[in-house]
């Protein structure tokens, strides 16, 4: 399985600080699956907000080298935290930095599927983020700088991992965007992109995070079509990682039809 959480979810968006309880948490709960012989991958993002934070900087910069400087400062923290967290639990994690057109590229995307591949045959969790500093948009790079909603499904997608959890300042899917309309309903499980759905997303994220929830329906899109499953929860406690995987109704599931009708069948 592949798990994305989402800056909003490891950055406080008042004070700026890092959320190292979640950091701890995460650590341990993907610590334990790996122990249970679960094949985990990690989209982590962060690294512009851990950046922020280091620098000592309330507002994030406009100019693009100037994010992707605190990218890369941000970034070396970020793993710090991470190394740290999973060594205490007996887990080891390894750094990959993509961007999305590496999986363009036939030979590229074969040396990241084998690195990945060879991770996980060593019981190593894979940390991915976007390599922030080489990804802008010009000549045949095709990348925009700044999605890990979408980078986590192509990952999924490209090691066959069945189950994509997106971790988010929000619990769910609402019917429109809770931060706007406290009256919004949250959906348990959505079987099909239907233009309404698209609508409701509409509007941008949180002040830290860059993609909203735009991005994250593109995330489950590419999900569905492969006919796999997505899972959009709350990353404030990521111990919920346990709860999807007992199939408990938390967040809210993005599951092809057919493959529901499917699974029932076949009980
Ligand atoms: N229909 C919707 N349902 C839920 N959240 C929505 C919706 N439309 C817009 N949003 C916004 O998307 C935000 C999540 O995206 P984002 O801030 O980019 O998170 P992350 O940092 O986890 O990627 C929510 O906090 C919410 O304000
Ligand atoms: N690669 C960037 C994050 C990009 C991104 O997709 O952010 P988010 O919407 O919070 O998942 C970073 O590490 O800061």
């Amino acid at each position: 399985m592949v798990v994305k959480i989402g800056t909003s979810s490891l950055i406080d968006a008042v004070t700026g600080k890092i959320k190292l309880r979640t950091i701890d948490r995460l650590a341990f709960t993907l610590a334990a699956l790996n122990h249970q012989g679960y094949e985990v991958v990690l989209v982590s993002s962060g690294a512009i907000g851990v950046g922020m934070n280091q620098r000592h900087l309330t507002k994030r910069p406009s100019a693009i080298a100037e994010q992707q400087a605190l990218a890369a400062v941000g970034q070396c923290e970020l793993m710090r935290l991470y190394s740290q967290r999973f060594n205490d639990y007996d887990a080891q994690i390894g750094q990959l930095l993509l961007t999305h057109d590496v999986f363009d590229y036939p030979l590229s995307r074969a040396h990241v599927l084998d690195t990945i591949d060879a991770l996980l045959a060593n019981q190593v969790i894979p940390v991915i983020n976007e390599n922030d500093s080489v990804a802008v948009d010009e000549l045949d790079h095709r990348t925009t700088f700044g999605d890990n909603d979408q980078l986590s499904a192509l990952v999924a997608n490209q090691i066959g991992a069945e189950l994509l959890i997106v971790l988010s300042d929000i619990d769910g899917l609402y019917d429109k965007d809770p931060h706007q309309y406290p009256d919004a309903d949250r959906l348990t499980t959505v079987h099909h992109l239907s233009s309404d759905i698209l609508q409701s997303a509409a509007g941008s994220g949180s002040r830290l995070g860059t993609g909203g929830m735009v991005t994250k329906l593109k995330a489950a899109a590419m999900m569905m079509k492969a006919n796999h499953q997505m899972v959009l929860a709350s990353g404030a406690d990521p111990r919920i990682i346990s709860h999807i995987l007992a199939g408990e109704a938390v967040g809210t599931w993005f599951i092809k039809k057919e493959h529901t009708e499917k699974e029932h069948m076949a009980q």
